[in-house]
């Protein structure tokens, strides 16, 4: 709890120091003067209403979750790429009003430290929250009665407050659209310090607003992922969504603008390929297993060869799921390689995500292989066997 927020003020500041070293000591300690900005908080809170208001927003389509344990399913409202042409077309009009966005570059720290503020609030209140839930609505993983490892997990599946369901809002919104909203800033004042954003910015919030753009055009497949359907609501959501994934997916830009690289057109488009043999991988995964939960007779997947289960559900061995047993982080990790690579290779801090990321998915992998073989025992031990590698082919 401690040790991730401290990790985040580290590569914020890390970041605008002149070596840059991920591994070195930070350039300074940080008093509350840097940290705490009451205008910051502010703005934090403005930012959270108004995406709040989003999500509450008509939407042109309504979604049903998974089957819950007491065999019911939740709504979900399928608005979230509304949302993001709705923030980009008030920015705009901001902006040309006079909106200063490119200080958001100077106002990453004071924003982190109150975004993890409302993080510790909100799993604090989650938690006492999912006290008075029934047992049907609990996680199956945070419930040990430990409570610091509860409140870190998180008790509750999905906490609502009437159709409000605050995972399914915090794991797509403000974080996702906030950390292309700090990358658009960080672009701006590099036009403003040097007189045009580089090429290696430019790709970098390229790739970055395809990822979370994607995320949110295919929001209604984020239904079948584990943190909706499996893991509960806590501190390390809350945290993820609300503060590390603006404050540290967005390093590759604050690097790149303290640290501006020259990158030519030919390599340019050696990692806009890469990235984009990433993205197909990725998006094709995912699209075939979501498609497949959904309706397995649906005519883009019936003819994939599957494995009958004890519970009744198939398990695909052939298409995506055929080549390695999670071919969606396999192009989750290409991509990642190609939004460290603009930043050149004088550097280890922009591979930060890279790293971080191998490491968070080859957990995730070993924790979902776990619970795969507990739901669907010798049927998973067979398609293991047909598809023995788990992440990269022959390798891993
Ligand atoms: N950028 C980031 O920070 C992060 C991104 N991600 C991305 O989020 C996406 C979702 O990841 P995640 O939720 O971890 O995992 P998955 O979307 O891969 O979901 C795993 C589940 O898929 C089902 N499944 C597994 N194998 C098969 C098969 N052969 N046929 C059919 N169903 C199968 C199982 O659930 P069941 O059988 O019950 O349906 C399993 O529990 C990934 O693309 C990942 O890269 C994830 C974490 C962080
Ligand atoms: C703070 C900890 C070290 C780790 C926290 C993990 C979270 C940051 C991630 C857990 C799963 C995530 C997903 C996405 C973002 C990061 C977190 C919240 C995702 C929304 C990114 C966009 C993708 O298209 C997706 C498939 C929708 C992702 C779903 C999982």
């Amino acid at each position: 709890m401690l040790l991730l927020p401290a990790t985040m003020v580290h590569l914020l500041l890390v970041a605008r120091s002149g070596p840059a070293r991920l591994l070195g000591p930070p350039p300074y300690l940080p008093g509350l003067e840097a940290l705490w900005s009451p205008r910051a908080l502010l703005l934090w809170l403005t930012w959270l209403g108004l995406q709040a208001a989003l999500y509450l927003l008509p939407a042109r389509k309504v979604a049903e979750g998974q089957e819950l344990k007491d065999k019911s399913t939740l709504r979900y409202p399928i608005n979230g790429f509304q949302a993001l042409v709705l923030t980009a077309l008030l920015v705009t009009l901001g902006v040309l009003a006079g909106l200063p966005l490119e200080e958001l570059a100077e106002m990453l720290l004071p924003l982190a430290f109150v975004a993890t503020l409302t993080a510790f609030i909100f799993s604090l209140l989650l938690y006492l929250k999912a006290l008075l839930a029934p047992t049907s609505a609990l996680a199956p993983g945070g419930n040990s009665g430990n409570p610091i490892y509860d409140f870190i997990l998180g008790r509750e599946l999905n906490p609502r407050i009437g159709s409000f369901d605050f995972k399914y809002f915090c794991e797509l919104r403000p974080g996702l659209i906030g950390w292309v909203l700090i990358n658009l800033a960080l672009l701006m004042k590099e036009a403003e310090l040097r007189g045009s954003p580089s090429l290696a910015m430019w790709l970098v919030n390229g790739f970055q607003l395809l990822y979370v753009g994607d995320a949110l055009w295919q929001e209604e497949a984020i239904l079948t992922t584990m943190d909706i359907t499996h893991d509960g609501f806590g501190f390390m959501l809350a945290f993820g969504d609300l503060a590390w994934v603006p404050f540290t997916y967005s390093l590759q830009a604050q690097f790149l603008l303290y640290h501006p690289q020259p990158l030519g057109w030919p390599m340019a488009s050696v990692i806009c390929l890469i990235n984009a043999v990433g993205f197909y991988i990725f998006r094709g995964a995912n699209t075939q297993k979501n498609t497949f939960r959904k309706n397995p007779s649906d005519p883009r997947v019936a003819d994939l060869e599957t494995i009958p289960t004890a519970t009744g559900r198939q398990l695909l061995v052939s298409g995506w799921w055929g080549m390695v047993r999670h071919p969606n982080y396999l192009g989750d990790l290409i991509m990642a390689l190609a939004w460290s690579l603009p930043c050149g290779t004088s550097h280890l801090l922009p591979y930060f995500y890279l790293l971080y990321f191998t490491a968070l998915l080859v957990h995730r992998e070993d924790r979902d292989e776990r619970q795969c073989l507990q739901k669907y025992g010798l049927a998973w031990r067979d398609y293991c066997r047909r598809v023995p590698y788990r992440i990269v082919p022959y390798i891993y």
